[in-house]
């Protein structure tokens, strides 16, 4: 069986496991500082007790006085008290979307709250307890896991990136259909209430990291991250779709066939490929996971504005990133304007050698 995860203090990894970790929850438009102070408050019918708890300053105030009025708990509360704790678990995981990211990535651990004092919702101190509240986080686990955006992209793990522009946060994906892993770099405190910048960056390596000037995605790259910090925020999310989805060795087949004189969708398509095979649908889950529901989008590419506003996404903007023009990509880049409707014009620097 894989290692428990055991949980109890809010400020250690698995913090917000827990009732009393500072996450606010709306239940039927009442806004409520923790999942404690709703379940503490529950337990009452009298409106005054109820405002009391309610306004505790902490989620350990609003257990302490709920213990206050023990006398005066419903008569009912036994049979209701875990539909209760369902509930404003339910609503913290939905309404926080990358705590319910973070629970579905504990795959098949038990969750266990490691508690000395409670043997009915922790285990007791020594393993003997119920541990129902880590039941019902592992019966949430398993409601969300095979439902949308969680079916569509799995989050791993995240971890500082410092870069040559700035300090980004790196956070690792695995797409389940297909196994492959993609990453969200974020700088700075997201403000989710206005349009995020961000950047679909689709894998290149021949460009990103080999310097080729084949294409314009290496200087589209760099721009999308040097932009993004000198704005203070943004994402790029950097898609494994190497070569239009072809992958990397059809890629370097289709460079052959291009060096004879084929342009860049007549090679894919000699090769039996479409012109461009890749599909977005995922990058719907790792927005969901930042909270993004609303971008400024840097691409020329029509087909990405597309693909987000098919996902819900709203594009309120898209930014022109016309980088990396040279003798060597200038047929590519005329190609990517004719045929796959890319938006390069005069006005925003390009203009055919
Ligand atoms: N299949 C294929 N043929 C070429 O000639 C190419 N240069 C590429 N490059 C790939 O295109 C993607 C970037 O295009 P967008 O600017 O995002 O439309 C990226 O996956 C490159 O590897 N592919
Ligand atoms: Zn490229």
């Amino acid at each position: 069986m894989a290692d428990a995860i055991q949980f109890y203090e809010p400020n250690e990894r698995y913090g917000f496991f827990s009732n009393f970790s500072l996450h606010s929850i709306v239940i039927d438009g009442t806004t409520w500082p923790t999942v404690e102070h709703y379940y503490q408050a529950s337990k009452f019918l009298a409106a005054d007790i109820i405002a009391r708890v309610h306004h505790a300053t902490t989620p350990e105030q609003a257990f302490k006085i709920s213990r206050e009025y023990s006398k005066q708990v419903r008569p009912d509360w036994n049979s209701i008290k875990e539909a209760v704790m369902m509930r404003g678990l339910r609503c913290k995981f939905h309404q926080h979307h990358p705590l319910a990211h973070w629970l579905v990535a504990t795959e098949t651990q038990p969750i266990v709250e490691h508690c000395y004092s409670d043997a009915y919702w922790g285990d007791g101190g020594d393993g003997s307890g119920q541990n129902r509240l880590g039941q019902l986080l592992m019966a949430l686990r398993d409601e969300l896991k095979n439902k949308h955006p969680y079916k569509m992209i799995r989050y791993v793990d995240a971890a500082q990136l410092p870069t040559q522009f700035g300090v980004f946060t790196m956070h690792g994906f695995v797409q389940p259909d297909n196994n492959t892993e993609h990453l969200a770099l974020t700088y700075g405190e997201l403000d989710v209430t206005k349009p995020v910048l961000i950047r679909l960056h689709s894998e290149c390596l021949t460009g990103d990291a080999l310097y080729s000037l084949r294409c314009d995605c290496g200087f589209q790259l760099q721009k999308a991250l040097e932009t993004i910090v000198s704005h203070g925020s943004g994402a790029l999310l950097y898609l494994r779709q190497e070569g239009r989805g072809i992958g990397l060795l059809n890629k370097i087949r289709a460079y052959h066939l291009q060096d004879k004189g084929a342009d860049t969708v007549e090679a894919n398509e000699r090769l039996g490929f479409a012109a461009d095979m890749r599909e977005y649908h995922f990058c719907e889950g790792m927005l969901h996971y930042l909270e993004i529901d609303q971008v400024k989008l840097m691409t020329n590419n029509p087909r990405k504005v597309q693909a987000l506003c098919i996902a819900g996404i709203n594009v309120v903007e898209r930014v022109p990133l016309q980088e990396g023009h040279n003798i060597y990509n200038d047929n590519y880049l005329a190609t990517k304007s004719s045929k796959l409707r890319h938006i390069l014009s005069k006005e925003d620097g390009f203009s055919l050698s």
